[in-house]
């Protein structure tokens, strides 16, 4: 089997299942000789067949208005319900085996698999009379077991009175003989009526078909059983074809079929399952069980990217010029999703929200991403309903795209033998536990195989959510299972930052017992996301940064390897911090720079906290090194380290005599005088128009400049103010060819001076005063 076509066997498999929805009939017919019944009414005697006017009188004696049910209650109506009941305890019902027999073959022709048998239970015996009816209703089910009623008409003669039942759109007429017994079975989920009897009488029995076998059980016998199974059994036994390549993979390690109905989470049970869903769920299972694999529901979110566009869109609204004063507009449409034209379908993502946990039963949250080749279904998703879409303009990538959000139930599958990794895939955090449990429970060897098997996939478990705790249990379990090289797998898809001073026990522990060889290197896999060019200071480690010294304490355990570990953490903290924040310090000084270097001043101060406590002297002289970097930006910097430090503290003693130095030497500074205009543009480009542009800046009396000048170079020139947020207004004046670009210099050069004046001012009483730095 391990050269079948990639994707074949997922694809009969819907196929399968989309033949077996519909049972193979909702009401069934039978005609039987008028032997096969005889019958006794107290007060009537034996019937004789075709039952006479006589006896129809008699019986019409007997009886009462019958009644029907609508909600709670029980009511008479004879608009409603017209028709005469016989007490059903003066009733006599002997069936023969040919009537058993008949009801057996209907059995099968509704699609019930044989060790299921349906049981009648009478439930009236009625009489209508010419005009008599029953309108359109569904019968309610009076017994769990009960999925049928079963109407036998007796022999007599009688025009109209046909039952009519209904069923998915189709409608079907029975009508009642006068030399036969009929029997008309339908599934209680269809409408039906009586119409009016046009001439003579027709009386008929009414039972409950009781089905006998359980529900789940009733897909075993079923012919399609074994073909799914086989089915299940190529699926997990062909390789997939990877991606980008033509080469194949591993087989896939799971199978999603996609139910058709919509579940929430709540409502998301076996038993509770809708229509068409149940009869496969039914099938799967049992085929599941047969091919040897675990099966359980879960709820999938699907998004799908659709190559798309708005037919009422003008063309060239979206791609017309515009003048580069004009803001740009955003080309999200507003338009419903069904007003849009699908082309392509560019790309599908499949994820695993929630499942019934194999073992508790319970709905569990878990996040599992689903490849293609691991997914089925018989109804694609485009033709569902998806719960919310978003139409995006024209992006670079493709043209325009409709993204659409979904929301499937599926019964996911995987074999029995790979169950281990398989539920892993889908909750970590579960597997840890367990890994743990069987290491304390002294099945070391079982506990490392199976954590061998999440070998390749294991490598995600740093994107899982609820990283802190997962990583908690990851510590746990790579100290449990005894083994260095396993607990370095486990531990390894996730990142320093994940670290908090709770798991510090942990990892001393883990420390101690595994040695310092193996702490550096896996601090050194922690940070591989730390080195250039992976990513810039995001938020995680700036605040993790912070706490730097809390988890050095955490991790301090006298003459330790764990103290050791400490100081290489604060080691690479502040390579990290200064290969990112070192070479943007050269450079004027603008209001997103400084916003920037402020909020990395509580970083930086947890950095050398961190490293004063543990004695990192290296760190501290590199530290105070960085700080004394020329221009305004270190200073920013090392204010706000200090500010963020709050108070006169160890190691940060040259740091605050430096700040204040600094500023003195800049109160120093003569003031500007107030007829001087010149301004300075930092040097950045060197082209014809930054030139003419600096002259004009830098010039002590001039104030505007009146300058003709085409789109682009307006641009340029509007670009390098911006940028520099120089105290300059620029404004195009529309007139004539070229428009004239108008630059005025306003009076916010001095207010800036002045500002920063009274800031360094401020900045050195505080200096003063909590640091006591002599001035
Ligand atoms: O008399 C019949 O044919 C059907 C009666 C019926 O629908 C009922 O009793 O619910
Ligand atoms: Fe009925």
């Amino acid at each position: 089997m391990g050269d079948s076509v990639p994707g074949m066997a997922r694809e009969r498999l819907a196929e399968l299942l989309d033949a077996s929805a519909e049972p193979a009939a909702s009401s069934v017919y039978r005609k039987l000789p008028k032997t096969a019944l005889s019958m006794k009414v107290d007060g009537v005697g034996p019937l004789r067949f075709p039952v006479s006017d006589e006896q129809a009188v008699q019986l019409r004696g007997l009886g009462r208005r019958a009644r029907f049910g609508r909600g709670e209650q029980t009511l008479t109506d004879p608009e409603v319900r017209d028709t005469w009941e016989i007490p059903k305890k003066l009733v006599r019902v002997k069936r023969t085996e040919a009537f058993a027999t008949a009801l057996d073959g209907m059995r099968q022709e509704l699609g019930l698999p044989p060790h299921c048998e349906l049981t009648p239970e009478l439930h009236s015996m009625l009489l209508y009379e010419t005009g008599q009816f029953f309108v359109a209703h569904q019968d309610s089910e009076k017994d769990d077991a009960m999925v049928a009623t079963l109407v036998v008409t007796l022999p007599s003669a009688h025009t109209g009175g046909e039952l009519v039942i209904e069923h998915q759109g189709q409608t079907k007429k029975y009508r009642g003989l006068k030399t036969a017994v009929s029997l008309v079975a339908f599934y209680a989920d269809c409408r039906h009526q009586v119409l009016p009897v046009t001439a003579g009488n027709r009386v008929t029995l009414t039972y409950n078909l009781l089905l006998a076998g359980d529900s789940q059980d009733a897909a075993a016998g079923h012919p399609l059983v074994s073909e799914l199974a086989a089915c299940l059994l190529t699926h997990f036994d062909t390789p997939v074809v990877l991606p980008y390549s033509h080469r194949r993979g591993d087989p896939p390690a799971r199978l999603a079929y996609l139910l058709d109905h919509e579940y929430t989470a709540r409502g998301l049970s076996w038993s509770r399952l809708k229509g068409s869903d149940a009869t496969r769920s039914a099938l799967l299972r049992v085929a599941a069980e047969r091919a040897d694999c675990e099966i359980t529901l879960a709820l999938a979110e699907i998004q799908e990217t659709w190559d798309a566009y708005d037919p009422d869109e003008d063309e060239d609204g979206w791609y017309g010029e515009y003048e580069d004063e004009d803001p740009d507009d955003e080309g999200s449409g507003s338009a419903d999703d069904r007003d849009y034209v699908l082309q392509d379908l560019i790309e599908t993502s499949t994820t695993l929200a929630h499942w019934i946990g194999p073992e508790t039963g319970r709905l569990e949250d878990i996040s599992l991403d689903l490849s293609d080749a691991e997914v089925a279904s018989t109804t694609p998703t485009a033709d569902m309903t998806p719960y919310s879409s978003e139409y995006e303009g024209y992006m670079g990538n493709y043209g325009n795209t409709l993204d659409r959000w979904y929301r499937r139930a599926a019964l996911v599958i995987w074999p029995r033998s790979q169950g281990f990794a398989s539920r892993a895939e889908a909750s970590p955090g579960w597997a840890l536990d367990e890994l743990k449990t069987m290491a304390r429970a002294g099945k070391s060897a079982q506990a490392r195989e199976a954590a061998r098997s999440l070998e390749s996939f294991w490598h995600a478990a740093g994107r899982y959510p609820g990283q802190t705790e997962l990583l908690g249990k990851a510590l746990e379990a790579a100290r449990e299972l005894n083994d260095a090289q396993i607990a370095v797998m486990l531990l390894r898809p996730f990142a320093l930052e994940r670290l908090s001073p709770g798991h510090g026990p942990a990892v001393a522990g883990l420390a101690a017992h595994y040695g310092g060889t193996w702490i550096d290197a896996l601090l050194h896999d922690w940070t591989e996301g730390w080195r250039p060019g992976s990513y810039g200071l995001a938020k995680t480690p700036l605040e993790w940064l912070e706490n730097l010294p809390q988890l050095c304490a955490a991790l301090s355990v006298e003459g330790s390897p764990s103290t050791e570990a400490a100081r290489r953490i604060v080691d690479l903290s502040w390579t990290m911090f200064a290969g990112q924040v070192g070479p943007a310090l050269d450079g004027p000084l603008t209001s997103r720079q400084a916003s920037w270097l402020t909020a990395l001043g509580a970083p930086c101060c947890g950095i050398i906290a961190a490293a004063a406590w543990l004695g990192s002297t290296d760190v501290l002289k590199d530290a105070h090194q960085l700080a004394r970097t020329a221009g305004d930006r270190a200073h920013v910097l090392a204010m706000s380290t200090l500010r963020a430090a709050g108070t006169r503290r160890a190691g940060f003693g040259d740091l605050a005599v430096n700040c204040a130095e600094r500023i003195q030497a800049s109160l120093a500074q003569p003031q500007r005088a107030p007829d001087n205009w010149s301004i300075a543009l930092p040097t950045e480009c060197e082209c014809e128009l930054c030139e003419v542009l600096g002259t004009f800046l830098r010039h002590p009396e001039r104030r505007a400049l009146d300058w003709p000048l085409a789109k682009d170079g307006r641009r340029h020139v509007h670009g390098r103010i911006d940028d520099a947020e120089l105290p300059v207004r620029h404004e195009t004046r529309r007139q004539g060819r070229p428009y004239t670009l108008v630059l005025t210099k306003t009076e916010a050069l001095f207010e800036r001076e002045r500002l920063a004046r009274e800031r360094h001012e401020a900045d050195l009483a505080w200096l003063t005063n909590e640091w006591k730095v002599s001035t």
